[in-house]
């Protein structure tokens, strides 16, 4: 007997009806996050079809060019979801500040970040992209929304996950049990369950990090690559391969997918930042999707998770994957 599809709405259904895990509020949200990636991911197939590639000759607040693309997502996440009444702000990479829904609409008790488009140079060159996420629920004891509200740990975050635009569309998905992972059905315009319980393996011969950088990076990164580089013949005993797809939403679904370790370290290059990637938009929801497939992340020396960001857009160095790979490189960085 063939198998029954499951929806990712039905899953939300289920377990909010059958385990209680997540409110009605939250699910909606869920769905309606859902629905803004399926319209990116129609536009970024269309390509130059759509018009969608190339530069959109502006700046983000981190100083970077914005691709048309980058525009297009962060627009889609705000219109689909300002109205749903289950958001109270939301913030992104790509905005300066946070967005507050407009008192024309209901509000709601969640706050939305997100990464629109995540592995921007990879956009006019068809190699894969995608959408980080991550949801909050704002503190309670004052009205209307501030930044500070959003300036909480990633332990605090209520669900996270990312949609992958590649050979396939793919969203994986944490509510704080475990992780999912739903494929689009273009014939059906669903997304479907297609993996539960995603376990990412302890140990693993593949690491994943921009070797260019290799002369900017502080002692521990650069024993612990070294080691690697090393295979068979030196302390390690085995021969690593390494992957560099320079989206990390990519780099780290083949980590759910097969294991391996992703590292974007602090390095010399801009020594006053604590590294390139965005802590609340990419290493949080990031962080808890691996915790939840049974690996680790750490920024060398404390857990991801346990950071509290002192500011909307703060950076850090990241070190994430399969648990005895990233614990042994947050063990190189302890003070002898
Ligand atoms: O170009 P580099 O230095 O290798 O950096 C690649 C990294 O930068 C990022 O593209 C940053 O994300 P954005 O595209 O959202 O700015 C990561 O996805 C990726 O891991
Ligand atoms: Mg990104
Ligand atoms: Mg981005």
């Amino acid at each position: 007997m063939a198998q029954q599809k499951i929806s990712l709405t039905r899953y939300l259904v289920e377990q909010q009806r059958a385990d209680g895990l997540i409110p009605g509020q939250l699910r909606l949200l869920l769905e309606v996050v859902a629905r803004a990636c399926k319209s990116i991911s129609m536009a970024v197939n269309k390509g130059d079809l759509g018009g969608v590639l190339g530069s959109a000759e502006s700046e983000n607040v981190q100083g970077e060019v914005q691709k048309k693309l980058d525009i297009i997502a962060n627009e889609v996440l705000i219109e689909a979801n300002e109205w749903g009444g289950h958001l109270a702000a939301m913030a992104s990479e790509e905005m300066d500040s946070i967005y507050v829904v407009p008192n024309r609409y209901p509000q709601g008790e969640y706050l939305l970040l997100f990464d629109p488009l995540d592995g921007s140079s990879n956009i006019d060159v068809n190699v894969s992209i995608g959408t980080i996420f991550s949801v909050l629920k704002k503190p309670e004891g004052h009205p209307g929304v501030q930044e500070a509200d959003f300036l909480q740990a990633g332990a605090k975050q209520v669900a996270a996950g990312y949609c992958i635009y590649g050979p396939q569309t793919t969203l994986v998905l944490t509510v704080g049990h475990g992780v999912a992972m739903f494929t689009l059905d273009r014939e059906q315009g669903s997304f479907v369950l297609t993996k539960e319980d995603i376990q990412i393996p302890p140990d693993t011969k593949e690491f994943s990090i921009n070797m260019s950088n290799q002369r900017h990076w502080d002692e521990p990164v650069k024993r612990y690559i070294d080691e690697c580089l090393a295979g068979t013949e030196g302390p390690r005993g085995k021969d690593f391969n390494m992957r560099w797809i320079a989206s990390m939403v990519t780099d780290v679904h083949r980590i759910l997918m097969r294991g391996g370790i992703f590292m974007y370290p602090w390095d010399k290059r801009e020594p006053n930042k604590p590294g390139k990637l965005r802590l609340m938009y990419e290493a949080n929801p990031m962080s808890w999707l691996v915790e939840q497939a049974g690996g680790m992340a750490t920024n060398g020396r404390e857990r991801i998770l346990d950071l509290q960001p002192g500011k909307l857009h703060e950076r850090v160095s990241v070190m994430l994957g399969s648990k005895n790979e990233v614990e042994r490189v947050t063990r190189y960085h302890d003070p002898l």
